[in-house]
């Protein structure tokens, strides 16, 4: 097990490049069974989560060729169906949270699917049922398998329908976006998500040969196909790293700029860092975040506390509620952090309450934070990671801490985060990588 030791206190100064989006990623390689056809992928991220499913792909007979650093050609012409009834697969496919999303595809090109409970961050109950339900209503059986934790699904056919879906999951709308491309008739999705990563893979499916109208909205109408083939996709610059690396600069006072940004495709994020007060400027492409030395949280129009809560997209990520948490710990003001989609991924805060942080977590969904106003520095402190993100908060906690800090459980940063020590040092971050069993002194 590794770990990272920082020395924080000092500014950064630099530029850094957005990663590949983690979770589109996850989408986009799970599309690719849904044809026998070559499929070319570029700026793909390079981390433990994405690597885990092309695995998965691979071990499911998926030829799997790495072009380069961050390209894949992915062609899933001979696919073992055996191989759901293995050990391997009953350890392997609940790895990661994204591995759900093998299902729709499968179930759509070869009319059976089974996943084991899919892994992913311990924040809350997440539950699987949108999922099932729309598979169901396009004419699938479902089984789950309560002892074995083993979820199973069959249909001779697939065919069209109108589904109103209980919950606009992301990844449950992926997965029944991709059962019905290939389904009878026309689907039509209500309350479907529509973050970018679902917009990506729906454009994806249509250069495949799909009809989908209404992407970016929460109404998907899909006339099914008999057949799709192959295509090129590159995946946006991972949102989630861009809002990490605007906060980032604002708690260490550094001048950063965040490289080929797709500010446009970035929706409301900006304007919420821009609430904290944090300066920046879009060039570009890029966001130049400069040198500063406070930032003060507004109110809202009338004079209250300002309320920075999660939503389906186009409201803002639930995963970059811990990000902005963090951030404004040294805000001037106070702001109330609403996570309303997930129970346990406030807990965090009481590592930053051990670090000199003030925030009153007022139940399992809201936290009030009251900026320190930079009156002093957090103390480094160790830690450990709970959740991927809540992980990255903490390294920023950290490199703005004066003192030592160290972080374990480094590995679930890593699920989401590429490279990301020398990426932090390369901006001039004391941070390096140790091993977690050493004492510390
Ligand atoms: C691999 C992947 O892509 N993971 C993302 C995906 O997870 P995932 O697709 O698993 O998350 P879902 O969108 O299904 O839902 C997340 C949670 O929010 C709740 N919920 C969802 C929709 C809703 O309208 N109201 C509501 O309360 C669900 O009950 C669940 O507890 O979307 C989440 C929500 O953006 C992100 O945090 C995860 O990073
Ligand atoms: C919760 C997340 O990931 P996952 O759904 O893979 O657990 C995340 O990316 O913040």
């Amino acid at each position: 097990m590794n770990a990272f030791e920082i020395y924080g206190g000092n500014p950064l100064k630099g530029e850094i490049i957005p990663q590949g989006a983690k979770n589109e990623a996850l989408q986009i390689l799970s599309a690719v069974l849904l044809t026998e056809e070559a499929v070319t992928v570029s700026n793909v991220p390079d981390i433990k989560d994405v690597n885990k499913l092309i695995e998965l792909l691979g071990d499911l007979g998926v030829e799997v060729h790495r072009q380069s650093q961050d390209t894949y050609v992915f062609r899933a012409k001979d696919i073992n169906l055996e191989y759901f009834k293995s050990d391997t697969f009953r350890s392997k496919g609940g790895g990661l949270r994204g591995s759900i999303m093998i299902v729709g595809p499968l179930l759509a090109r070869f009319g059976k699917a089974a996943i084991p409970k899919p892994g992913g961050d311990k924040i809350g109950r997440r539950r699987l049922d949108t999922h099932f339900l729309g598979f169901e209503k396009l004419g699938a059986r479902f089984h789950y398998d309560a002892n074995a934790h083993f979820f199973n699904v069959d249909a001779t056919d697939l065919t069209g329908t109108y589904i109103l879906m209980d919950e606009a999951s992301v990844t449950g709308t992926a997965n029944i976006v991709m059962a019905a491309v290939l389904a009878k008739g026309t689907t039509t999705i209500y309350n479907a998500a529509c973050e970018p990563y679902l917009q990506q893979l729906c454009k994806m499916l249509n250069r495949m040969g799909a009809k989908i109208t209404g992407i970016g909205s929460n109404l998907l109408t899909i006339e099914g196909v008999d057949h799709l083939g192959g295509t090129e996709h590159r995946m946006l610059p991972d949102m989630i790293e861009i809002g990490s690396f605007i906060g980032l600069a604002a708690m260490t006072e550094s001048e950063i700029t965040i490289k080929d940004v797709h500010f446009d495709e970035l929706g409301i994020i900006p304007s919420v860092f821009s609430k904290l007060g944090i300066r920046f400027e879009r060039k570009g492409d890029d966001i130049y975040i400069p040198h500063q030395t406070s930032y003060e949280i507004d109110t809202f129009i009338d004079g209250s506390i300002l309320t920075v809560a999660d939503a389906p997209w186009p409201g803002f990520t639930p995963d970059l509620l811990s990000i902005v948490l963090v951030v404004a710990t040294q805000a001037k003001g106070n702001v109330l952090i609403h996570q309303k989609m997930f129970e346990s991924r406030l807990f965090f805060v009481d590592k930053l309450i051990d670090m000199g942080a003030q925030i009153i977590l007022c139940d399992p969904h809201r936290a009030t934070v009251i900026g320190l106003n930079k009156a002093f520095k957090l103390r480094g402190i160790e830690m450990t990671s709970p959740d991927i993100r809540a992980g990255v908060s903490l390294l920023i906690a950290a490199l703005s801490a004066q003192g030592k800090s160290v972080i374990h459980n480094i590995e679930q940063i890593e699920r989401g985060y590429q490279d990301i020590e020398r990426r932090l040092q390369a901006l001039g971050a004391n941070i390096r990588r140790i091993d977690s069993n050493l004492p510390l002194h």
